[in-house]
């Protein structure tokens, strides 16, 4: 029996680990985040976001901790943790040959709604998402912005008190962008979001807290401003702590290597 009280954590990560062979995607990952808050997960390319979100979501099980959302443990309880949860995956929903509509009263049947709570449900996420014009149209048709919002629609179809959203912005145009980023500031008033991103101009305008992994480990967690140091953008603090791993500048001098090594 899980304790709902107020300070229960609403995402909990404790200890995850994921290895490939000896490769650890992710290694000891902890945190936890609490009911309200809007959090931004940072880290260069392949540093283990999509990965640590699959962990907490229950949709790739941990080689070594546990995951929690809502208090119920992933790995034993994920119905129930599941029915708290909306997760948006880095490349959107599956499912091609469905139209938004059919994959919608799908996800809707399967999360054991009435057929007319699901046509409220419908209704109010195809307003909310601004789906009208495509929602008879295969996915595999639709443009990436269009497919995105879509996932955003399943995301939060049965209103869901979490949500977990990998790179929700990720190849979308100016203006959609703001749409969605607008749609997690509303969401934001009212639930936990956990959201990864590559785009830093987002982390200040949606998220107080920000989460930093590296080469599969956490490397800060903590206030968005307490990144910086004086006198620097959130840009060059995030070069600073990942060491620009992945940035495409020169190769190092080897005086830079040996020093970076010595530390
Ligand atoms: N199934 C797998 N088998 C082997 N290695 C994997 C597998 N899935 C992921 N990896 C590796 O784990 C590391 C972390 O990948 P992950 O997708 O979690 O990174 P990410 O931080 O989300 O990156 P990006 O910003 O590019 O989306 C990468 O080196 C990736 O190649």
């Amino acid at each position: 029996m899980v304790d709902h009280n107020a300070d229960l954590p609403m995402i909990e990560a404790d200890r995850l680990s994921k290895f490939y062979g000896i490769f650890a995607a992710s290694r000891e990952i902890s945190f936890k985040v609490h009911r309200g808050e809007v959090v931004a997960f940072l880290g260069p390319n392949g540093a283990g976001k999509s990965t640590t979100m699959k962990l907490l979501t229950g949709y790739l099980s941990p080689s070594e901790g546990v995951a929690r959302i809502a208090g119920y443990n992933m790995a034993t309880q994920r119905l129930q943790g599941s029915s708290m949860l909306g997760y948006l995956p880095e490349n959107g929903p599956l499912y091609p040959d469905a139209t938004p509509h059919s994959l919608l009263w799908f996800i809707g049947e399967a999360r054991g709604m009435s057929p007319a709570k699901r046509t409220e449900r419908i209704d109010a996420v195809v307003d909310l998402c601004n789906l009208h014009t495509v929602l008879h149209k295969p996915i595999s048709k639709l443009s990436k912005g269009y497919k995105q919002r879509v996932g955003m629609a399943q995301a939060i179809l049965h209103e869901p008190e979490v949500l977990i959203l990998d790179e929700p912005t990720s190849g979308l145009d100016p203006n959609q962008i703001r749409g969605v980023r607008d749609m997690i500031r509303r969401l934001g008033q009212e639930k936990t979001i956990l959201l990864s991103t590559h785009i830093f101009q987002e982390v200040d305008a949606l998220a107080t807290r920000a989460i930093v992994i590296n080469e599969g480990r956490l490397i800060y967690d903590g206030s968005v401003d307490g990144m910086k140091q004086p006198g620097e953008t959130l840009d060059d603090a995030f070069y600073r702590m990942t060491k620009g791993v992945n940035a495409l500048t020169e190769p190092a001098s080897e005086e830079t290597v040996a020093a970076d090594q010595s530390d």
